[in-house]
């Protein structure tokens, strides 16, 4: 296990040279002519966790490195200083440490991908991460509906960089999607990108709110256009949040871009990812469709609140033998 651990490691350190998506121009050519079987997608991703699946330690290994693509995330009504700073302490120490020593991984320096909040709670993330190299995501542009003005959605872009947020998850709008307004929304999200500065850029897509896979796919070509870093699904907020045939969808526009353009584009499920065995189904769809370069933070992220709390179950339960009670994994 020692050895896939620095195996993923040395993946990191290549992908962290990776370039920023710099775009292309906008011209509907790359995505007109896309219209996607539905039926065969669903098919398709239904074999796919039927078929493979991954056992004893290579689990425990693959349960470790998802735990590094996750960003652990809270975006409640009720948040407070405290459950931020209780959060961000378990980003810093995500598993507990009898667990690690008997994986004998005591010294992996394991953290999650990122901690992502709202922007008034970035200072509290900013105080607690402090000392360590785990980014703070904020959700800007009026998350989770996007509903408010494009010169507030830019502003609050700002005003989160400058309050140190490293990544920003910016929710496009809808009814550009609906409509058909693709040019309106290559402007929105360049614009959205260029506010973003330095910090990296996630896409929200919010695919529960759009119709067909097939607006969806041109969406995702817009979003990676318009110089998206990452292209994610879901707010968390919506009633129907990450798939695994949205993702399958998402992931292959990604392909496509990058054998047009050279470019490798990050992709981030989120909303309703809870067990670890999701996240494996995750991971076994993100290697069979882009191979295992975007198998590390820089190129994938899990968007999760509780799914570490069953990673971390799931791992007891590969070193003592005996699961335990949920409580006892607590996120906050
Ligand atoms: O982006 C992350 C999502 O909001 C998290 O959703 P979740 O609470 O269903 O895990």
């Amino acid at each position: 296990m020692q050895k896939t651990l620095e195996k993923n490691a040395a993946q990191t350190t290549e992908n962290s040279t990776l370039a920023r998506n710099e775009g292309l121009p906008f011209n509907t050519k790359y995505f007109d002519f896309i219209n996607i079987n539905r039926s065969a997608i669903e098919r398709r991703v239904s074999t796919l966790t039927g078929r493979r699946s991954v056992k004893k330690e290579f689990q425990a290994a693959w349960l470790l490195k998802a735990i590094s693509m996750i960003d652990l995330t809270t975006l409640a009504g009720d948040d407070t200083r405290g459950n931020v700073l209780r959060l961000c302490e378990k980003a810093k120490n995500p598993v507990r440490k009898d667990i690690l020593k008997s994986l004998n991984m005591q010294d992996a320096n394991l953290t999650t991908g990122a901690v992502c909040v709202y922007h008034t709670l970035i200072p509290f993330a900013k105080e607690a991460l402090k000392g360590t190299s785990i980014p703070i995501a904020a959700v800007s542009t009026g998350f989770p509906a996007g509903k408010i003005s494009l010169e507030e959605k830019l502003t609050e872009i700002k005003k989160s960089v400058a309050a140190g947020a490293k990544e920003i998850d910016i929710v496009i709008s809808r009814d550009l999607v609906l409509e058909s307004k693709w040019q309106e929304l290559y402007n929105e999200i360049r614009l959205c990108r260029e506010a973003c500065g330095e910090a990296h850029m996630k896409t929200i897509l919010a695919t529960g709110e759009i119709p067909t896979y097939t607006k969806v796919a041109k969406a995702s070509w817009v979003a990676m256009m318009a110089g998206s870093d990452f292209i994610k699904t879901s707010t968390g907020k919506e009633s129907v949040n990450a798939t695994l045939a949205v993702s399958l969808v998402m992931i292959r526009c990604i392909r496509d871009y990058y054998e047009l353009t050279g470019c490798k584009i990050g992709y981030k499920p989120a909303g309703g990812i809870q067990k670890a065995k999701q996240a494996l189904d995750y991971l076994i769809l993100i290697k069979e469709e882009l191979g295992n370069d975007w198998l590390t933070p820089e190129l994938f992220r899990f968007g999760a609140s509780s799914l570490l709390g069953d990673i971390e179950r799931q791992l007891e339960h590969y070193v003592t033998g005996r699961y335990s009670a949920s409580f006892r994994h607590p996120m906050a």
